[in-house]
């Protein structure tokens, strides 16, 4: 890192939608922890399959932990753990048998809007090292229904082209929840909610692996956080619970950080700088970091995570949703958006903006 004490608003020039709290972005020892918070825990089964009446509650009580922290746990969303146990065993086979040479062929670079390849330890973005290795991949990765130029071709994506079925299934599986999330949201908002019914078919989204490696002594005090605060850029994120803890939650309102280990199996949603933009402000893209595993005889142990962020496409308009107010913003192409927004990690050359 340039400076360590390097705050979030430094780099406020690149933010497309109003953040006005101040963090640093590494962690520190003044940092105070929320521990009596509790994240909502809310069964998504009672959105997908229950009556009407569940389907308003659900989406009320969803709305309100977006709106008071950007976070929700879901539970009941019907996919299996057993597949989390495979991708947790492919993450770990991935990022420990890949040669760095091997890595490095598919360093990452833009695809659209998403940087999409492999991020070196201490690469994922330019203004901070963090302490973890990541690899991006988007829907054109996958083989799955979408317009291509060419015929499919996974060599050109992965390392090993039988990684490419495995996280696949992780990919549909997720999939399917994309507009029950999305349609939960909006009913919450009080919009139609088959508005981005149309945007999310066949839509865009990353799927980011990460691989925290084992702490040595010597990193542990020096004082680096393994993924340092940053808000997502996207609609929203589902994140499966990991096996080894560490994410925190920035907490607008008491300006503290709330620890977030939720059982194995659940899902954490949260949302991003799309959401923030679309929803007017009502839902905010919450500021998010991995510190230290609570029990730090998981220090020793590989950290495994993996995100997958929902897009619109590159063409699209991000554009205030009906009925929530005066317009903030004005409406936006995608592409623009995403890129100004993460030009703050990837540099200024990144943002695109025809
Ligand atoms: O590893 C985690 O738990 C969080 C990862 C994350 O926030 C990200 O990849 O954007
Ligand atoms: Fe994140």
């Amino acid at each position: 890192m340039t400076n360590p004490n390097a705050l979030n608003r430094d780099f406020e020039k690149y933010d497309q939608v109003r953040k006005s709290h101040t963090y640093r972005l590494a962690e520190s020892d003044r940092d105070e922890f929320d521990e009596d918070y509790l994240i909502a825990t809310l069964d998504l089964g009672d959105y997908l399959s229950g009556d009407e009446a569940a389907k308003a509650r659900f989406a009320h009580e969803f709305v309100g932990a977006l709106e008071e922290i950007g976070f929700a746990v879901l539970i009941g969303h019907g996919v299996d753990p057993a597949l989390y146990d495979d991708i947790q065993d492919g993450i770990h086979r991935l990022f420990t048998t890949t040669s760095l040479d091997d890595k490095m062929r598919f360093r990452a670079q833009r695809f659209g809007s998403v940087s999409q390849g492999y991020f070196p330890i201490e690469e994922t973005s330019e203004i901070h090292p963090d302490l973890v290795e990541g690899w991006v991949w988007c829907r054109r990765a996958f083989d799955i229904p979408q317009q291509r130029d060419g015929n499919f071709r996974p060599e050109d994506y992965w390392p090993q082209v039988e990684y490419e079925p495995l996280f696949r299934r992780l990919a549909l599986e997720h999939e399917k929840l994309f507009k029950p999330i999305a349609q939960a949201i909006l009913h919450g908002l009080g919009v139609d909610p088959h508005i981005y019914d149309q945007k999310l078919t066949g839509t865009n989204f990353g799927l980011r692996l990460n691989y925290y490696p084992p702490m040595s002594r010597a990193q542990d005090l020096s004082g680096a956080g393994r993924l340092l605060g940053h808000e997502d850029v996207d609609l929203f994120t589902l994140l499966p619970a990991t096996t080894v803890d560490g994410l925190q939650v920035w907490n607008h309102r008491s300006g503290k950080w709330v620890r977030l280990n939720p059982p194995y199996g659940s899902i954490i949603i949260n949302t991003g700088d799309y959401m923030q933009r679309i929803s007017n402000d009502r839902l905010p893209s919450t500021t998010h970091r991995v510190g230290k595993p609570s029990d730090r005889s998981h220090l020793a142990k590989a950290r495994v995570s993996f995100p997958v962020a929902v897009y619109v496409w590159e063409q699209e308009i991000l554009e205030v949703l009906p009925g929530l107010g005066p317009p903030n913003y004005e409406p936006i192409k995608a592409q623009t958006f995403h890129t100004r927004s993460t030009s703050k990690f990837y540099g200024d050359d990144y943002a695109v903006e025809d």
